[in-house]
């Protein structure tokens, strides 16, 4: 402190500036410089061109960008909570596919995942969650994964190269959708020359490139670190798909689709037990995505056929997203996960029930105390304990104690008893179960070739005629694909494939006969580093956009179940013992849900409206009965229905007698009362209805005028009747405040818009922006057309929100049907038992929604090609199985060919080289579908024994 003082008062010596020297020489230099550039920017002609050719080309750079930003807008009918992003993690075996998910996983909940099985949600930011999942490896896994990707991660082993899988995945993507692809290089540690491996990674991004676009983003994660990759790498790469843009694609958003994460069977116990074959009762739960579910909308289930609902069931979201509004960021304790599949995730939420999932550490059975005879805590024991302990000892299911002592004490769930009693029988027959399944085995075992199912024989004939999906196809003999565009289609039609043994496994290389310009690569450190600052400039540019997109999101946020979800994780985190807090948390935002629904009011109400209250006085009827009954419900199905009021919930459904005084209704019957309107009609008398007209007309013209004020003329005094009117005026202020702020929210929602669509789309074009600005912002001026579509758009979305808003949740529903980003589960009866006797978790199962006239059966018509892998012609009547909108079945094509004249020749084989028609029964699919087809869906490929498959016969 006493030095401290004695500095304050010391005096410092002032600076004096370099005269002579070096450093004085610098400064002049410096200071003359800033002077030049002064002048340069004072100068008007300093930003105008000086030479014609470079003003040329950068006008004509200025334009191809505009031109480039110009698209015909989509719609995008999602609005509200979007669904997970999917992210399809893809690559011939063995490349690292679990681990990659393991690690991202890893990085963004902090827990480790034991199993990569099914669908992963995970929370990855504010405003986005992603859903990974790992593609099977074989073709109808492909397929069905290429419907549903957003992102395709296509993980490729750098050290041996790119094998078939990938380019397999990618002519599928193709004629799906493309969605967003990004390469990822494994196992690059085994290479011990860093020359080499420098070669080795710029040879395969130049691929890759040419396979994609240029610039296509590949990754290169250098290798293991305690058997997982490096957190640096990790985190880069979640930092790219975190800030990722998902472009919506035209089929999915013109279809519902669902992706299952979780799957039961739900048939009636005694009926498997009676015929381990019969069909069954499955339930599927998964995220809504595409466009919104409908009423009645029917459903393909991928491989397994078309079916009608027989429930949905809006349930609440098991991974909710954290509320933008109250934290900054996720912190790491509120990070979540579901992956039921997985075995991941300590609560469930079911239609039923709430599931607590304990881990088998944390359950102490207290039985063994009791064996060695003394508790720690003495002998006194807690209520709790013993009660638990009595539980522990029973010998007969309480059920049966009950059935037998003929009390009924939980009269109003039958449905639980039941189970609990076919649990019993299922158990006693257990063996004989066994017994029928095992010739079921041997059927697997020899059926395992042919994975594909039809559904055919159970669909109408329809002479109606198709369109003409565009497609192109086919693929080698072991597989066939689809050709998406012909540029692509001459690079790839260079790939040869080399089957070979490596390590011990049967591997499909990809061999590029042009042996893409090799000598114009180059290897020299510079580039790589410049390769390095491009990515982090795009990091930068991303993160910028993220930001942007972030910020716009949060407009979405409004969705019904965000407050109550929050409140759902805080219980999550405090336990059970806030289990009777949660619950009425729930119930309160039910019954603030119950907003006064003028359609109802004018209208009575809807069908289903008025069966829900029925049952609810039945209900209600019946819980009177047995009060105390409502303490022995299933924990989740109170909640479950304050939530829903969806399926039949009756909870949320609106209570119109109370606005409706029945005492006051009029007797329509009554003579005097329907004489009093008789007038109203057209048969009524006019007159009076003329005068009371020509009434109000004087009156209106009085009132028309407002303010006191003398005529000077007449001497006439007119006084305003506002004062008598002021409680009317209060009304109607209100009104219009709600006006002016539904405009507000209006202008503001559409100023966002503009701001985030009226810039650059791409960090490159950003760049760009800055460059050449003027053109730039001259041209997106002509481009006003698009603008105002856009803006049309966006109007016009805000209009249906605003109006759906107004509707109570059963009316909307009736509308406009499940909106997107909702958690459902669907019910779905007779399905064949294969569904369930082959389920795999590995092989994630889609559900897609069945567009108007999409379930009728009859002949189709495509434009095919056979594809450059196919070494034989295909011929006509061969069986092929086709891939067209969700649907995968096998036909036999008719090929023909359309002469000069117009007519259709019939071709005993497909042409060499070209286009030609197939003509083929199944069911029809709106014209400019994809279509892709492939001869034989064998994966004899992952075989690890050498077994002869078509290609190895080929090569
Ligand atoms: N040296 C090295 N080993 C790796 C790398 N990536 C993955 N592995 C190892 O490769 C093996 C296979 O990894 P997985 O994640 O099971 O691969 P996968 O693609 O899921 O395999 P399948 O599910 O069988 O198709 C594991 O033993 C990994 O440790 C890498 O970059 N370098």
């Amino acid at each position: 402190m006493a030095m401290d003082s004695g500095a304050d008062g010391q005096s410092h010596k002032a600076h004096r500036s370099r005269h002579s020297g070096a450093s004085a020489k610098k400064k002049t230099k410096a200071k003359n410089k800033d002077q030049n550039s002064d002048q340069k920017q004072q100068n008007p002609k300093a930003f105008a061109f000086r030479s014609n050719a470079k003003a040329k080309r950068l006008q004509s750079r200025a334009v191809e960008k505009e031109q480039r930003r110009l698209h015909l807008p989509v719609i995008d009918r999602s609005y509200g909570e979007l669904p997970p992003f999917v992210v399809v993690v893809q690559g011939p075996p063995q490349v690292g596919k679990s681990l990659l998910i393991k690690t991202l996983v890893k990085h963004y909940t902090k827990h480790n995942l034991p199993d990569v099985r099914g669908p992963i949600t995970i929370v990855s930011g504010k405003q986005r969650r992603l859903q990974f999942v790992e593609c099977p490896n074989d073709i109808n896994g492909m397929i069905d994964a290429a419907k549903f990707a957003d992102l395709a991660l296509l993980l490729i082993d750098g050290s041996y190269g790119f094998e078939m899988e990938t380019f397999e995945f990618l002519n599928i993507l193709q004629v799906h959708g493309f969605p967003k692809v990004m390469g990822v290089l494994t196992h690059l540690d085994k290479f011990k020359d860093v020359k080499k491996l420098k070669k080795t990674k710029q040879r395969l991004k130049h691929r890759f490139w040419t396979e994609i676009y240029d610039g296509a983003k590949l990754f290169y994660l250098s290798g293991l670190i305690h058997g997982k990759y490096p957190k640096r790498e990790v985190h880069n790469l979640a930092r790219f798909i975190s800030v990722m843009k998902f472009p919506p694609l035209s089929w999915r958003t013109s279809h519902p689709y669902i992706l299952v994460d979780r799957f039961e069977d739900v048939t009636p116990p005694e009926r498997v037990q009676m015929n381990s074959k019969c069909d069954r009762n499955v339930t599927l739960y998964g995220y809504l995505r595409g466009c919104n579910l409908k009423k009645g909308t029917k459903i393909h289930i991928a491989g397994v056929g078309d079916f009608s609902l027989a429930g949905v069931t809006g349930l609440s979201d098991p991974c909710p997203l954290p509320s933008a509004a109250k934290k900054k960021g996720p912190r790491d304790k509120e990070k979540l996960f579901y992956a039921p599949m997985s075995g991941l995730g300590d609560l469930l939420y079911d239609k039923d029930a709430v599931y607590i999932n304990i881990n088998d550490h944390f359950v102490q059975y207290s039985k063994v105390d009791e064996m060695g005879g003394t508790t720690n805590k003495g002998n006194k024991r807690d209520v709790g304990e013993a009660l638990v302990k009595s539980l522990q000892t029973i010998k007969n299911p309480i059920d049966e104690k009950l059935e037998k002592s003929k009390i009924s004490l939980f009269s109003q769930n039958p449905n639980s008893s039941l189970e609990a009693e076919d649990h019993n029988r299922d158990s006693d027959e257990a063996p004989k179960l066994i017994r029928d399944i095992e010739p079921l085995k041997q059927y697997q075992s020899n059926g395992e070739e042919d994975e594909s199912e039809f559904d055919l024989d159970s669909s109408e004939s329809s002479d109606q005629d198709e369109g003409v999906p565009e497609c192109a196809m086919l693929k080698s003999e072991g597989r066939n694909f689809e050709e998406g565009n012909a540029d692509a289609s001459e690079r790839l039609g260079r790939v040869k494939e080399q089957v070979e043994f490596h390590n011990g496994r049967k591997r499909r290389k990809a061999i590029f006969g042009d042996g893409v310009d090799h000598s114009n690569l180059k290897s020299t450190d510079e580039e790589n580093e410049g390769d390095e600052d491009d990515d982090d400039d795009d990091d930068d540019n991303d993160e910028g956009e993220n930001d942007r997109s972030n910020e716009d999101n949060e407009s979405c946020s409004g969705s019904e179940f965000s407050d109550g979800d929050e409140e759902d994780l805080k219980s999550e985190e405090d336990g059970m013992g806030n289990i009777s807090k949660w619950r009425a948390s729930l119930v309160e935002r039910a019954s603030k849900k119950q907003n006064i629904n003028l359609m109802q009011l004018v209208y009575g109400k809807s069908a289903s409206t008025s069966n829900t209250s029925a049952n609810e006085v039945k209900d209600d009827s019946e819980n009177e009965e047995s009060d105390e009954d409502e303490f022995f419900k299933p924990k989740g199905q109170r909640a479950k229905n304050s939530i829903e009021g969806l399926d039949g919930g009756n909870i949320n459904t609106e209570d119109c007698s109370k606005s409706t005084k029945f005492s006051e209704l009029k007797n329509w019957k009554e003579e005097e009362v329907y004489e009093s309107i008789r007038d109203r009609f057209v048969t009524g008398d006019w007159s009076k209805g003329a005068l009371r007209n020509q009434m109000l007309e004087a009156k209106t013209e009085e009132d028309d005028m407002d303010g006191d004020f003398e005529d000077l003329e007449t001497g006439e005094k007119h006084e305003s009747h506002q004062k008598d009117d002021s409680s009317n005026g209060g009304i109607q202020k209100e009104d219009d405040d709600a006006i002016e702020e539904r405009r507000l929210k209006k202008l503001a929602l559409r100023a966002k818009f503009d701001a985030h669509y009226d810039g650059s789309e791409s960090p490159e074009e950003e760049t760009d922006v800055q460059n050449g600005g003027k053109f730039h912002r001259s041209q997106a001026n002509d481009s006003g057309y698009y603008d105002k579509l856009k803006e049309e758009i966006e109007l016009q979305k805000q209009i249906n929100i605003a109006e759906l808003e107004d509707l109570d949740e059963t009316t909307r529903l009736e509308i406009e049907g499940f909106r997107t980003g909702m958690y459902l589960r669907l019910e779905v009866h007779d399905v064949p038992f294969e569904m369930i006797e082959y389920f795999d978790p590995c092989h994630p199962i889609l559900v897609g929604g069945i567009g108007l006239g999409e379930e009728n059966v009859g002949y189709m018509q495509t434009r095919l090609k056979r594809h450059r892998w196919h070494k034989k012609v295909l011929k006509t009547r061969d069986p092929i199985i086709v891939s067209i909108g969700w649907r995968r079945y096998q036909t036999t094509p008719v090929y023909a060919i359309e002469d000069q004249n117009g007519r259709h020749r019939m071709l005993k084989y497909t042409p060499e080289h070209m286009h030609c028609l197939a003509m083929f029964w199944g069911p029809l699919a709106p014209p400019k579908t994809g279509v892709l087809a492939v001869q034989n869906l064998s994966n004899n490929q992952l075989c690890m024994k050498p077994k002869k498959s078509p290609f190895e016969a080929l090569n």
